[in-house]
């Protein structure tokens, strides 16, 4: 019947839409203690974060011990307020960070848990760190799927119900072999193999359906490798250009588990978090997709000891390939194309290879070393 054609039509153009032309499109997703149904609250409001103009975000960081969660609640701290930003894990933090500002226990894998976070806190924006990386996701899979995947899906209702921002950080482990790999566009097949890269696509998705079915501000990021100083990675395919500079300033030699011609996207961890609050600052109007590559430099492991050998003249390196790493990093991009996220909401990054081998060595000391050896 052409009336029902045309309800269809409607119902379906608001499901494409989303959020953006004003509509609400269904039923809200929240969970209650004592059952795992869906309820809908008749006055749910699900437009971006429940702040005014003037009020700061009442951030939430989870997983926020790894190697990125440390320097982004400082990196917020410093424009939000300490007491604005709360770090959240399941391991036990050094004194240093307990005493930087709120630190707390949350587990992911316990909603009631995140809910009561959420509530007592008034939160607004959320920042969804845990997640198991690609290596020692391959080496424990059910606990890779519980923590990518049952978990993300409580940080997904729990922002959802709630009327968080949230940002989830994707990666190019969401790319597989089948993917174009030299530059990889934003949209493009995405059959990755591990199961890090599976749940990061899920991931994106699984956002992208809250943003489009719920109206939830989801936002994300496909990072490279990133590259920091002062906080160690948690088992990935990219930590050797981190322990590299870690080695080189120590023992003056490293041995590498990739192969020398092995090229993957990497960043220094300021363009990385400074484009995370960028992306969650944009207006909404300005982002064209919810899920976006950013990039800034891509070399390979004979590419960087060069560059190291620059300041440390009798360093070092050997290979001994980690065989499922490389197979990884085989299948993962050599480049990516960050042109949309330059176009929508200016993204730029500032550290290339040379900056970024100068700002390591610095901050690990490596004057004092190469002054000793002469
Ligand atoms: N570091 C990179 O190079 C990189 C690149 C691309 C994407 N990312 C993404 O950025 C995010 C942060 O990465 P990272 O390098 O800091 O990771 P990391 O492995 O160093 O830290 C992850 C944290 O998650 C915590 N965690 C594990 N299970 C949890 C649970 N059940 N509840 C709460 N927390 C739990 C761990 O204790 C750990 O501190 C991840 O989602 C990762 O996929 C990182
Ligand atoms: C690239 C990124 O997702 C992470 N550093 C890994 O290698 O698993």
């Amino acid at each position: 019947m052409p009336v029902v054609r045309m309800l269809q039509h409607l119902v379906g153009q608001m499901l494409l839409q989303g959020p953006a032309c004003g509509c609400r499109t269904s039923a809200l997703p929240a969970r209650f203690p004592g059952t795992s149904r869906w309820h809908i609250p008749a006055d749910a409001n699900f437009h971006s974060a429940s702040l005014s103009e003037t009020d700061q975000p009442r951030v939430l960081i989870t997983g926020g011990l790894g190697q990125l969660g440390v320097g982004l609640a400082n990196f917020l701290r410093k424009r939000f307020g300490k007491d604005n930003v709360i770090l959240s894990d399941i391991r036990k933090p050094p004194d240093h960070i307990f005493h930087s500002g709120p630190c707390i226990y949350s587990d992911i894998l316990d909603y009631k848990n995140l809910r009561e976070i959420v509530v007592n806190n008034r939160i607004t924006w959320l920042f969804h760190y845990s997640a198991l990386l690609s290596a020692v996701g391959e080496a424990n899979v059910s606990l890779a799927k519980a923590v990518n995947i049952t978990g993300l899906h409580n940080i997904l209702d729990v922002a959802a119900e709630h009327s968080l921002r949230l940002f989830v950080p994707s990666t190019i482990g969401a790319f597989g072999p089948t993917s174009p790999r030299n530059p990889t566009p934003d949209l493009c097949i995405q059959r990755p193999r591990t199961i890090y890269g599976v749940s990061k696509v899920h991931a994106e998705l699984m956002g992208e359906y809250y943003y489009y079915r719920y109206g939830l501000d989801f936002r994300c990021l496909r990072y490279p490798g990133i590259i920091s100083a002062d906080s160690q990675p948690g088992g990935g395919t990219t930590d050797y250009a981190v322990q590299i500079f870690h080695d080189a300033v120590k023992n003056g030699k490293f041995e590498c588990n990739l192969k020398p011609s092995t090229r993957l996207p990497m960043m220094y961890i300021d363009d990385c978090l400074r484009a995370t609050l960028e992306v969650m600052e944009a207006p909404a109007e300005s982002l064209s997709m919810r899920t976006y590559n950013i990039s800034a430099m891509s070399f390979t492991p004979e590419e960087l000891a060069q560059e190291v050998l620059k300041h440390i003249p009798e360093f070092q390196i050997t290979y001994n390939v980690d065989s499922v790493r490389q197979a990884i990093a085989d299948s993962w991009p050599v480049s990516l194309d960050d042109s949309n996220a330059r176009k929508d909401w200016g993204w730029k990054h500032d550290f290339d290879l040379p900056e970024l081998v100068t700002t390591m060595l610095n901050f690990h000391g490596s004057d004092t070393r190469v002054a000793q050896a002469n």
